[in-house]
């Protein structure tokens, strides 16, 4: 998979460079690259804002640095991809513009943008980025604003890191061992289980005791309804598509 990001920050995404995903960038398992907004620009000032129509507070993200800096990385992507398989019918790049007014990222968001041949992520800063680069960039790009939640950040780099790091952890070779993406939060509609490890007993607070057992089973069942339990508390609104019948029996009218 190719990743394209365009910033004015591109300092922001260091951190990429850095653990699981720095690595999977040095094994050839992810071609990210980070690009500067600024280097589209042909003024003398580098410039990529300016004031507002209709007035209001704060400054816009001008259109054609956008334009130049989209049609750049979508034709780099291009080459890759037609490299990548004769059959030269590559799927368009998937242009993600972090929002607050954008869909909600979900883990199965991310498995999904997992599957694609390119991404361009588009980070926004100031009042946003002229609407009018959306819609120029959907006769090249499926274009997807992303929202991960109802808050405001002060630009999309923040957003970036998140999603990159959760789209880049499914890439087949990424995690060591992809058992451990099996039972995570959400990979089956529920809250992951509580984890205890040695000792067993640490200050006056002892692992359950069934984790000690060595029934299987009894683990699994227990496992379950911890799940049942914590989403049913903490986030009950994921219940509402959730089937009660992959339950034990004791859970399905328990909450
Ligand atoms: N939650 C989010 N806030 C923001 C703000 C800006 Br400015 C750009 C992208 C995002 S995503």
């Amino acid at each position: 998979m190719r990743i394209d990001v365009v910033s004015i920050f591109p300092e922001y995404l260091a951190p990429l460079e850095l653990s699981l995903i720095g690595k999977a960038r040095q094994d050839g398992l992810l071609d990210l690259r980070v690009h500067d907004l600024r280097d589209f620009t042909t003024d003398r000032h580098r410039t990529v804002d300016d004031t507002p129509y209709g007035g209001g507070a704060g400054m816009v993200m001008k259109p054609e640095p956008w334009a130049q800096a989209l049609t750049a990385v979508a034709a780099e992507g291009s080459g890759d991809a037609a490299g990548a398989g004769d059959s030269g019918d590559a799927r368009k790049p998937v242009l993600i513009v972090p929002s607050p007014a954008g869909e909600r990222f979900t883990q199965a968001t991310a498995h999904q943008l997992a599957e694609e041949d390119q991404l361009v992520f588009a980070c926004g800063r100031y009042e946003g980025i002229d609407e009018r680069v959306l819609e120029w960039a959907a006769d090249h790009f499926t274009v997807r604003p992303m929202s991960l939640g109802d808050y405001v950040l002060n630009g999309g780099e923040v957003a970036v890191l998140a999603m990159v790091e959760a789209i880049g952890r499914l890439l087949p070779g990424v995690v060591g061992n992809p058992e451990s993406l099996v039972e995570e939060s959400h990979s089956d509609g529920l809250l992951e289980y509580p984890v205890y490890t040695k000792p067993s007993s640490w200050r006056d607070r002892d692992v359950p005791a069934v984790l000690l057992s060595g029934n299987h089973g009894k683990i699994a069942q227990w496992r379950r309804h911890e799940q049942y339990r914590r989403t049913a508390e903490r986030r009950p609104d994921l219940l509402a598509g959730f089937d009660a019948g992959t339950l034990p029996r004791a859970d399905r009218t328990a909450f």
